[in-house]
């Protein structure tokens, strides 16, 4: 299907709403925090399938899968938790490690080796439609992997220390988590392209809403 984008004096208008495919509660609520004032979207839940390879790769190729699901420009995320000693392992299996093993297992993984740091790893991957071409954002957040501490609700944040705190990302206020997140800095990224391009992308009720 082609995308109808017409140019108008103050941006690009997209002729169909911006959607976010996740299906990951916990992802859309921060996703909501840090982009929703500046960019109106709205949500899908769907479970894409996911390639193995280089995390880049494994969100665009997500991004394509949902462009031709929802006919209209997606944007999707897949994000990894990188072992330094284990040369960014889990990294994109993140989700099926901790499925299996678990924070302990994951602390346990680590155990043979002196150096604890870790990466969180975003990556944004946007697509104006089925026959455009994704775009990625990478946004990284440096810590280390500690005994998990704080609230068990969203994914590894309780065994995630971010360099220069404390706490760890379960255990820091969620605006706190969400100003120096991977997530934060890969969407900061997509805001300010969504910026540069000018989109304006149609919103439920039908108002264009502007950047
Ligand atoms: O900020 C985070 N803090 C803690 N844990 C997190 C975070 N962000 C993702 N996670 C978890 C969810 C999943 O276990 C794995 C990423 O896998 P990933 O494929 O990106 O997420 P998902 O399958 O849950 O949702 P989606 O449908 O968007 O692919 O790390
Ligand atoms: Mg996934």
């Amino acid at each position: 299907m082609e995308m109808a984008a017409a140019k108008a004096a103050s941006g690009v208008v997209v002729s169909r709403p911006l959607t976010f495919v996740t299906g990951n509660a916990k992802k859309l609520e921060e996703v909501r925090a840090i982009l929703g004032q500046t960019v109106p979207f709205q949500s899908l839940k769907l479970d894409l399938p996911e390639l193995q390879g280089e995390p880049e790769e494994i969100s665009k190729e997500k991004a394509r899968l949902a462009a031709v699901e929802v006919k209209g420009p997606v944007l999707v995320e897949d994000t990894c938790l990188c072992f330094n000693a284990l040369k960014g392992l889990p990294g994109p299996y993140i989700k099926w490690f901790l499925q299996k093993i678990g924070h302990e297992g994951l602390n346990n993984l680590l155990m043979a080796y002196e150096d604890k740091s870790a990466y969180a790893l975003c990556a944004y991957s946007f697509a104006l439609g089925p026959d455009a071409e994704p775009i990625t954002f990478l946004g990284k957040t440096l810590g280390k992997i500690v005994a998990a501490r704080g609230p068990n609700d969203f994914g590894w944040d309780s065994i995630f220390q971010p360099d220069g705190y404390e706490q760890t990302y379960a255990e820091m206020p969620k605006d706190e988590k969400n100003k120096i997140s991977h997530r934060s800095r890969a969407l900061d990224l997509v805001k300010s392209h969504f910026a540069e391009a000018g989109y304006i992308f149609e919103t439920n009720d039908s108002k264009k809403s502007e950047l």
